[in-house]
This record gives C-alpha cells, sequence and structure tokens, in this order.
C-alpha cells in the first residue's frame, strides 16, 4: 500500500488485495453473467477494502470531528481526507478491532458512512445552495443524507426523494431525522417512472420561484390533485404542488442488480445462491430492470429544468445497465450531452463496449466512469452525467 500522509490526504489508492473468497463457489449462471459481461470474478476476491464517511456538516463545526479525533477513535493512523471532496475521508480498518458503528462521532451523529464511488455520484451533481433536487431512488438514504448536507442550511434549495418501498423510505425518513438533516427535504412513496410533482414553489414563507405567482397557482389548483407526502419538512408541509418549475439537478441511482456490492453478493454465500438466481440472474428480471432504468431515466429527463443535470448511476458492473443504457438515452433524447466526471484519487475501471450505437462508444468512454474493487478499491460503481441543452439554441 503507499500513502502520502503528509497532511492526512490520499495520494494513491495502490493497495495489496487480500483474498477472502474462492470465485469457484459462484453459482454458474452468475460466473455466466460475469463472462457476458466481460467482468473479472477476482472482484469478489478482494477483503479489506477501504472505508469511506462523511462528516455531518449540518453539525456546527465546534460539534464536527477533525482527521486527529477520526485516527484516535479508529484507533489507526490509516484515516485519511479524500482530496477534492470536502468532508470525506477514507479509512483502512484492517488490523484495527473498531468498525465505523462504534466509534463516538458515528455515535454523536457526526459522521454516517458513503462510498465514495457514490459520493462521487452525488459530487456529481454539482448541488448549489439554491437547487431543487430530485433524488428518483432516494431509499434507504446515504446519498440523500449527502445530497441535504450539501444543500446546507442558508438558501432556497431543497431535496425531493421519491421511492416505491415504503419500508426502504421509512429508514430513509429515519436517517433524515437521526443526522437532523431533513428540514429542507420531502419523500414521497410513488413510482419514479411517472412521478410528476413539481419542484416545491415555497421554503416556509419565501417564494423559491418568484416569477410563480398566486393567481397561476389558484388557477392550476383547481386542476391537480395533491400527491400526498410520506414524510415532508415542517417548511414543505404546506406546498400545493401547483408550480411549473421543474428541478435543477436530479439523481437517478436506479434499481439494479447490485453485483458490483462485493458485500451484498457475498451474503448469498449465507442465504443461499438459489434466491440470488431467481432475484437477480433470471433473464427475464434482467430485461425489466435495464426497461425500468429507462424509464426511470426518461421520467428524471421530464422533471428536469434546460440547462440543469441528471446523474444515472447503478452499483451494478453489467454493459446492459450501465453503457447501453447511456448509449440509448443518448440517441433518444438529442438534448442530452455526456459530461465528464472527476474522478478525484480513484483509478477508474475501464469503460465496457456497448453494442447498440458504436459511433457513441469513445464519448462514453471519454466521460463515464466505471470503478470496482481492484481498480479503484471501492464497491462496483457506475456513473454518468448528463446535462440538459435547449433544443433549439
Ligand atoms: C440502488 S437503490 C437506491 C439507493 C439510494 N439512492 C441510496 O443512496 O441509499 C434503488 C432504489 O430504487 C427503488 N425503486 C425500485 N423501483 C423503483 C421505481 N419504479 N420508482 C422509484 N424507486 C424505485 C428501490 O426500492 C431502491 O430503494
Amino acid at each position: 500500500m503507499s500513502y502520502n500522509d503528509n497532511n492526512g490526504q490520499v495520494d494513491s489508492m495502490k493497495r495489496d488485495h487480500a483474498t477472502s473468497f474462492d470465485i469457484k463457489r459462484l453459482p454458474d449462471s452468475f460466473k455466466k453473467f460475469l463472462l457476458d459481461n466481460s467482468i473479472d470474478p477476482q472482484i469478489y476476491t478482494v477483503a479489506n477494502l477501504p472505508r469511506y464517511i462523511r462528516i455531518n456538516t449540518h453539525l456546527p463545526d465546534d460539534k464536527r470531528p477533525t482527521l486527529e479525533d477520526l485516527k484516535s477513535q479508529f484507533e489507526t493512523d490509516k484515516v485519511y481526507a479524500v482530496d477534492g471532496i470536502d468532508n470525506f475521508f477514507m479509512v483502512q480498518l484492517e488490523g484495527t478491532t473498531q468498525r465505523i458503528s462504534d466509534i463516538t462521532a458515528y455515535k454523536n451523529q457526526a459522521v454516517f458512512g458513503i462510498d465514495l464511488s457514490s459520493a462521487i455520484a452525488v459530487k456529481a451533481l454539482e448541488i448549489q445552495k439554491d437547487d431543487q433536487v430530485l433524488d428518483l431512488c432516494c431509499a434507504p438514504g446515504a446519498k440523500l443524507c449527502m445530497i441535504a448536507n450539501i444543500l446546507g442550511k442558508d438558501g432556497l434549495g431543497t431535496a425531493t426523494g421519491v421511492d416505491l418501498a415504503g419500508h426502504r423510505l421509512a429508514t430513509c425518513r429515519s436517517m433524515l431525522k437521526k443526522y437532523k438533516v431533513g428540514e429542507k427535504v420531502r419523500l414521497f412513496e410513488a413510482d419514479g417512472t411517472t412521478f410528476q410533482v413539481p419542484a416545491p414553489s415555497r421554503l416556509g414563507n419565501k417564494m423559491i420561484d418568484p416569477e410563480e405567482s398566486e393567481q397561476d397557482g389558484a388557477r392550476k389548483r383547481q386542476k391537480t390533485s395533491l400527491v400526498e407526502p410520506f414524510w415532508s419538512a415542517r417548511l414543505l408541509r404546506h406546498d400545493k404542488q401547483t408550480s411549473n418549475t421543474l428541478y435543477d439537478k436530479v439523481l437517478v441511482d436506479a434499481e439494479c442488480t447490485h453485483d458490483g456490492s462485493i458485500a451484498h453478493i457475498l451474503k448469498y454465500e449465507k442465504w443461499g445462491w438459489d434466491a440470488f438466481e431467481t432475484n437477480f440472474m433470471d433473464p427475464r428480471r434482467i430485461d425489466n430492470i435495464a426497461e425500468l432504468q429507462c424509464n426511470l431515466m426518461k421520467q428524471g429527463w421530464n422533471m428536469l429544468k434546460s440547462g440543469g443535470t441528471m446523474v444515472y448511476s447503478t452499483c451494478s458492473l453489467s454493459i446492459r445497465q450501465n453503457e447501453d443504457n447511456v448509449a440509448w438515452f443518448l440517441n433518444e433524447y438529442q438534448d442530452a450531452a455526456l459530461e465528464k466526471i472527476p474522478s478525484f484519487n480513484l483509478k477508474p475501471a475501464k469503460i465496457k463496449q456497448q453494442q447498440g450505437f458504436p459511433a457513441l462508444q469513445d464519448k462514453i468512454e471519454a466521460n463515464c466512469l466505471r470503478f470496482d474493487p481492484i481498480s479503484s478499491s471501492t464497491s462496483g460503481f457506475f456513473v454518468a452525467r448528463f446535462v440538459k441543452k435547449p433544443l433549439f439554441a
């Protein structure tokens, strides 16, 4: 492992990978899935990946742990600030008995765990304090907490989280409350492929969109029926859903086969691979997931302002759910421009070859990011960022 610890910042993520899992134990259908997607099965043998935490910046400065506090609480010097992502730290836990949940900063809600690849997806939204942000698949909510944290307490920015699963949204609500970051957040239990609630028009007694007049609102109020939120912060509770306002930023962190989440896949060792095959490897299930992802991207785009940014991400490493979907989207939406995303200290994996639109391959390779345990020492993750251009500029 080589780190430059001069000022506590990560210089290089090169590390020796310990192995813990015999890939011969993976079921045949999954091995075929990996082969079809040119995914190296060795990624499932990588153990002791670094862990990542974000400081809860809703807390006042004197309640936030410093790098030295974190080293002392983790009982290791191997804690590093991630260069380029404020308030974000990597910790190498092997050799210590501590877990993230053991440290005082975690117990005081001063830090939360979130993988660096996920943080890069949130960072790619380039959230500003007045942004209206839509998170179309928000539960259980680590990215939504980070979004709320970046929006901060000043400004007119809000976050709207949507998820189909009520029980997962309940976890999300608990997280927002636990970290006390939900004062400008609302949640909807809804299908993201048809979700049409506009960005809120008011934050408490402040107008978010000054061009939206009361009269317009009253006229539209007669036509629209209110979609009841699953949960809403007090400041957003009386939104009449009558604005015409679309969102500045949309995150589509789509439902996927989760094959990039090594910890998730290895749980099936205990649960039984049969359940994994039924849940994820059935070809009809994979077709349906890819179609769902395209429909989520479509609706995310419909709800995005001109000039706005949409980030698409999955924790799958399959071509079908990543490069193929990006190519499909670029071909479908002439107003979509793919933008390069900084990878910070991480060394991304190679972008795979999609089949549908060969002319778009160079653009996808130049702009999208793939992460995996071997290349980047993170969970498997894919991120693409689109900006909505004016159609007839
Ligand atoms: C990868 S997880 C999202 C993780 C989340 N962004 C986070 O950071 O914790 C995908 C989520 O999509 C939700 N989902 C599945 N189908 C959906 C749909 N049609 N509309 C909205 N959410 C959906 C699932 O319930 C699941 O919570």
